[in-house]
């Protein structure tokens, strides 16, 4: 019997679906009414990560809503280091904070207890495997270990992740350190989400875009290299979505050199660029989520412009990052029906 979950990962083998498959970055989140009832109720952000009852149901709103090809887990980039003990919190309109950390607590840090901590989300993914449409493809997450490090060391975020990349000049061992034990704990963590049901997992590399080719060649090529690679090694038929924002035209090896199945581009990537890089593979990509907020013509354009330059070939339909608190709901509405060639009414 053909697997009912195939759209999406016969994107991911090369083929070309038309129209082709669609999901949202952040898909599950703030823009959506039935989210924000779901957050009031769980408490804090990490409760809602870590209560499988809850990140359950908002990893489902969105796929009832709109029927997405793929739903992915809801979680956070952010529990790795927590389950690191570096004491995450979400501050109320504040984003993410951390305690900060130095070279010598890096020396220090232990991986052994990730696994136990992060059991409640690989729960969430067997219960979602269970609760899905069939048709639904589920993918997994983790952050790439540079964009998790920006926060490790930073504490917060930041906009040019200035901390990061002093830190890695002033304690280069200790930064190289750091990144490999954060890819050795994503590659476990990977697995588990594999083994409880996932069927293809995106690596974000959302802080790409601030470093220089030769620190984006060490802190983000490799790292996550080293993770497709031992993934692969341990579960051959693992399927990698690999998205680095910002990284321009450092993306033209990056599939290459990373081993990644797809690899993601955000809305800064021209359509011809990204034409010649889906010569090479999968793209998933790249719609501006400000389109999605305003609406109207502007969101029919930034549709069809996709359409028309990558509909041709193996593409996934998504935005270029995650959906923002403004977007409004009935414009992804939409969104799904244009790209799925349904008229609006
Ligand atoms: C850098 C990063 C983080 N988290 C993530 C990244 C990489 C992708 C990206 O760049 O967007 C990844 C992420 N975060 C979340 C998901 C869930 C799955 C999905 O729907 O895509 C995923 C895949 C939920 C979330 N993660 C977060 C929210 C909002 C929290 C809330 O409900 O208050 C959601 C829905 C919180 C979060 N978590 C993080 C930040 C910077 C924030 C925003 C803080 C804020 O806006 O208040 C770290």
């Amino acid at each position: 019997m053909p697997n009912p979950r195939r759209k999406l990962i016969d994107v991911l083998e090369g083929k070309t679906i038309s129209p082709p498959p669609i999901w949202l970055m952040r898909q599950a989140g703030r823009y959506l009414p039935e989210y924000r009832e779901t957050r009031a109720k769980a408490g804090g952000f990490l409760d809602l990560c870590y209560t499988p009852d809850f990140a359950v149901e908002v990893t489902l709103q969105p796929i009832r809503r709109y029927g997405f090809d793929a739903a992915i887990l809801f979680s956070d980039i952010l529990v790795i280091p927590d389950a690191l003990d570096r004491n995450v919190r979400f501050v109320e309109g504040e984003g993410p904070k951390l305690d900060p950390i130095s070279a010598e607590q890096i020396a220090g840090l232990d991986a052994s207890k990730a696994s136990s901590h992060l059991s409640p989300v690989l729960e969430t993914v067997r219960r979602l495997r269970k609760d899905l449409p069939p048709e639904t493809t589920l993918l997994g997450f983790c952050g790439a270990p540079w964009t998790v490090a920006t926060y490790m060391i930073a504490g917060h975020g930041t906009t040019d992740q200035a901390p990061a990349r002093l830190f890695a000049y002033q304690h280069p061992q200790a930064f190289e350190r750091l990144l490999t034990l954060l890819a050795d704990a994503s590659v476990e963590y990977l697995i588990g989400q594999i083994d409880a049901g996932a069927d293809a997992v995106q690596i974000f590399d959302s802080w790409a875009g601030v470093l220089a080719p030769a620190e984006f060649e060490r802190f983000c090529v490799k790292p996550v290299a080293r993770i497709i690679e031992k993934l692969k090694a341990a579960r051959p038929d693992a399927k990698v979505i690999a998205f680095a924002k910002g990284a321009g035209m450092l993306l033209k090896t990056y599939r290459q050199k990373t081993g990644a199945d797809a690899i993601g581009l955000d809305w800064t990537v021209p359509l011809e660029f990204a034409a010649e890089l889906q010569k090479d593979g999968p793209i998933q990509g790249n719609l501006d989520p400000m389109r999605v907020v305003a609406g109207g013509a502007a969101l029919d354009e930034g549709i069809d412009a996709i359409l028309q330059s990558l509909g041709n070939g193996p593409l996934i339909f998504n935005l270029g990052h995650g959906i923002t608190p403004q977007a409004n709901p009935d414009h992804v509405t939409r969104l799904v029906e244009r790209v799925r060639g349904i008229p609006h009414g």
